[in-house]
């Protein structure tokens, strides 16, 4: 019996383990259908060396991204990039990405890059997640156009947050974990606009809220056995919003306020929606769960390395002492309120965190799709390529490029709040009202935080650049602008590293930096 036993465990190892081979074996071997006269960048051409640079994507990424730019990209040819964790990516040059962005998503689709990349049928709680962007609409609707009035919600967030992870001492220097302290700050003026008061000041909501978004990339495929962590909160919370919208709709009272939030908006498309799964509390808080993700693991990530970029800049207090007097300047113009017009007005402030972005944002491909067409697609130079190859172009060679930015890799923190060659270079695609009025806002000189071009992709570009930048941008100035106002930091004599890893590029998690909260400040604000 024992024996039996004993041989159905080898038994079940040997299979697992030689599956687990034959995987490593298909994704070092594979070449995915590609034509053999694309080249792939870090190999010689024999399928070893291929496998070779495969493996080697892990560390080499960047690398790869810089040979094939100006080997292949700058010659109008497109290139094999490497990629152990989803396969190989074509990359084509810049000159085809007008193409690439006029394709239809029955073509070419975004979509099904980002389902493969995050495990989406396995990590998103709802195969209807990422197949029907029902969050992507309310945010376009409701969201970036209740900025305005959400402003000083999220003020009073930015300044509570500030508090709590920075401090008040005007004596003392206190070391900050940077990364940590931002996405306190960051998980809690997000869920004042996306969960309201109380729960975005609820601690166990707050630390389950932020393990999800982390766990998501870290652990994608794993996700779905961890427990529904948003059950014991948002689930009585929406149901009770569902009763009280249904009792208004019967006996309407005057005295009855709508709350603005991402559950209310939410539950306002939910109830517009034809499919009824879409109304039931289970399904918009597990909406709401992935929006959080999207919104707010981002948004940290930007927020710590602008702050590294800036005090670790030669710079560094040049800049914060504009930055400071921009803001002053601002907000004295406006008696001390903080309107969506005066954040608006803070170019210096916009700039300080597109150029972050531009030098260190966490993409490196810009604008990635597969073919879903089932014959496969002709690129503009004739190469055919066949049904589930991505295709996208190198965000990273062209944010670091000389011919677009001078000094491409120095932090700048200026560079796009004054009118330059550079900026003129900014061919705004994707306009839409609140875009128009961010530009206008900067007397059409220079591009705005939130304004993608062929040059700037830290939020992609074309029609499925990131809807939630307007919100996002707002969130972002709100800190930085606090920040420079409130407290002082002791500039770095060097950048702590970000992180490659595959095509992902990481902030430095544990690096810390010394700040101080400025005299006279203290219960100004
Ligand atoms: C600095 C902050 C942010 C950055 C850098 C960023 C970047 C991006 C990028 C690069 C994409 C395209 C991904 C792709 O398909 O290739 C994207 C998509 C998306 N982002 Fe953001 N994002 C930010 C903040 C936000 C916020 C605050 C929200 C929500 C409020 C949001 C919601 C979304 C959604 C829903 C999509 C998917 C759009 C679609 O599939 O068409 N993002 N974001």
């Amino acid at each position: 019996m024992l024996l039996d036993a004993d041989l159905t465990v080898l038994l079940f190892g040997l299979v697992v383990v030689s599956l687990v081979l034959s995987h490593i074996h298909s994704r070092l071997f594979s070449r995915a259908s590609l034509p053999d006269e694309l080249p792939w960048v870090g190999a010689k051409g024999s399928a070893l060396s291929r496998a070779k640079a495969v493996l080697l994507s892990v560390v080499k990424t960047r690398q790869y991204l810089e040979e094939g730019y100006y080997k292949y990209s700058k010659q109008n040819k497109p290139y094999v990039l490497p990629n152990i964790l989803t396969g190989p990516e074509v990359i084509i040059p810049m000159s085809q990405l007008r193409w690439l962005l006029e394709q239809p998503d029955s073509i070419l689709s975004q979509n099904e890059v980002n389902r493969q990349f995050l495990e989406a049928d396995y990590t998103m709680l709802h195969p209807n997640i990422i197949r029907d962007t029902v969050h992507e609409r309310v945010i376009r609707r409701e969201m970036t156009n209740q900025l305005g009035p959400l402003t000083e919600d999220m003020v009073d967030e930015v300044e509570f947050a500030l508090e709590q992870n920075w401090g008040v001492d005007t004596e003392e220097w206190r070391e900050v974990p940077v990364y940590d302290t931002m996405a306190d700050i960051i998980r809690r003026i997000s869920n004042r606009v996306l969960v309201g008061v109380p729960l975005c000041r609820d601690k166990d909501y707050l630390k389950s809220s932020g393990s999800f978004s982390r766990n998501v990339v870290i652990t994608a495929g794993m996700i779905n056995l961890l427990p529904h962590f948003l059950r014991p909160y948002i689930i009585p919370m929406i149901q009770k919003r569902k009763e009280q919208i249904a009792k208004n709709e019967k006996f309407p009272v005057s005295s009855y306020k709508e709350q603005n939030d991402y559950i209310q908006w939410a539950l306002r498309h939910a109830f517009k929606h034809w499919d009824p799964n879409e109304r039931t509390s289970e399904m918009i808080s597990k909406r709401l769960a992935v929006l959080s993700f999207a919104a707010i693991q981002s948004s940290v990530i930007t927020m710590t390395n602008t702050l590294f970029d800036l005090v670790s800049s030669p710079f560094a207090a040049g800049f914060m002492s504009d930055l400071r007097n921009e803001v002053e300047l601002e907000l004295g113009q406006e008696s001390g309120s903080w309107t969506k017009t005066c954040l608006a007005r803070m170019t210096h402030i916009d700039s300080a965190l597109r150029e972050s972005m531009r030098l260190c944002g966490f993409v490196s491909r810009g604008v990635l799709k597969m073919v879903v067409a089932p014959e496969g697609v002709t690129l503009p130079d004739g190469t055919h390529l066949p049904p589930g190859t991505k295709v996208g172009v190198s965000a990273y060679s062209i944010h670091h490029d000389e011919s677009a930015y001078s000094g491409a890799y120095i932090y700048d923190a200026f560079r796009f709040s004054r009118p330059s060659k550079d900026a003129a270079k900014v061919e705004c695609v994707t306009a839409n009202k609140a875009e128009k009025a961010a530009r206008d806002a900067l007397k059409g000189k220079t591009p705005a935080l939130v304004t993608t071009s062929d040059t700037f992709m830290a939020f992609s570009h074309g029609r499925h650049a990131c809807p939630g930048r307007f919100f996002a941008a707002h969130q972002l100035k709100l800190t930085l602008a606090h920040i420079m106002l409130n407290y002082d930091i002791e500039p770095l004599a060097e950048r702590p590293e970000n992180k490659w890893l595959v095509s992902s590029i990481g902030p430095p998690m544990k690096s810390t930096i010394r700040v101080k909260r400025r005299p006279g400040t203290v219960g100004a604000i």
